[in-house]
């Protein structure tokens, strides 16, 4: 059994870990953190929780840091003589740290793997993008893969596109629920109650995503399904409700401010790195 630790409990490794308890594998979790948000964790989830950082890299096969990028450094560096004694896989979920970045951190030859996953880990639908650093092998990518597949759908991907992938999927999460907001409270701006309202907009978006997947996988097998751009004619009849909307939604600059909203997310990735 692989045991995965993770350093920093919060939000993502929150989600990550609420992931695993759910796909029954919470006996292979172990936490920590600096100031008590591993122990609330714990509480919360049931995993082991480790006595010091330097405690949990001894008894980590893989340690998942999940700390602000800009913590890692000072992570790293007191658990630098723990590192070099066990030598685990370390992984990273840290938005704008590359695995060459991360390397230069850590003891000489350590196994890299960086994975950018999402918050909607903790519902196991995370979209999780993985890339191996210079002394990594494919089983250490396998393990990574696994943990991050009982917690989503994974890719391995080029390093250089990994800023892209955080705008469509890493940081997406909040641009999506930013929508589910915004047209809950058109709901509610119309008499139905915001508990409602946002029910009735998060199952349109969970069947419209489905609805995506389903056509995209029909196209790479038969040839046959619909574009996103062909179901959005689907729904628009002609001098109907949906195309009313659609217009006014692009008047507006909605489909602007999703690509400039991805562009801004991008580039403050490049900047942190
Ligand atoms: N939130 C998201 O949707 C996503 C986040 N990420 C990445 O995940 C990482 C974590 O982000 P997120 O979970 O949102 O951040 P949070 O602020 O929610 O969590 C950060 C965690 O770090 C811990 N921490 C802080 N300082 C230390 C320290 N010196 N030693 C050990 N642990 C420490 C905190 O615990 P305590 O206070 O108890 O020390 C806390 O549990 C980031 O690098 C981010 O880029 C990646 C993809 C998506
Ligand atoms: O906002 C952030 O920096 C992190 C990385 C991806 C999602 N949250």
């Amino acid at each position: 059994m692989t045991t995965y630790g993770f350093i920093g409990a919060g939000n993502m490794a929150g989600a990550i870990v609420e992931g695993m308890v759910a796909a029954g594998r919470s006996a292979e979790v172990l936490v920590w953190s600096a100031h008590g948000s591993a122990a609330a964790l714990a509480e919360r989830t049931g995993v082991a929780l480790a006595a010091s950082g330097p405690d949990l890299v001894a008894l980590a096969d893989v340690v998942v840091l999940a700390v602000k990028p800009h913590v890692v450094p000072t992570v790293l560096a007191g658990l630098q003589e723990a590192l070099d004694a066990a030598r685990p896989l370390v992984v990273s979920v840290a938005a704008g740290l590359s695995t060459s970045r991360l390397e230069s951190l850590l003891p000489d030859g350590a196994r890299v793997v960086r994975a950018m996953p999402n918050m909607a880990a903790g519902v196991r639908e995370s979209m999780t993008a993985l890339a191996t650093g210079a002394a990594a092998s494919q089983e250490d990518l396998e393990a990574v893969a696994g943990l991050m597949s009982e917690v989503g759908s994974t890719m391995v991907l080029a390093e250089k596109d990994f800023s892209a992938f955080i705008a469509l999927a890493g940081s997406s999460p909040a641009f999506v629920f930013t929508f589910v907001e915004a047209l809950a409270r058109a709901g509610v701006e119309a008499g139905i109650p915001k508990a409602q309202a946002v029910e009735i907009v998060a199952q349109a978006v969970l069947g419209s995503a489905r609805t995506v997947q389903v056509e995209a996988r029909r196209r790479r097998e038969t040839g046959q399904g619909r574009t996103p751009a062909d179901l959005v004619d689907a729904v628009c009849s002609p001098g109907g409700t949906t195309v009313a909307g659609v217009v006014a939604m692009e008047r507006a600059g909605f489909s602007s401010a999703l690509i400039e909203g991805a562009r801004a997310t991008r580039a403050r990735d490049l900047e942190l790195s």
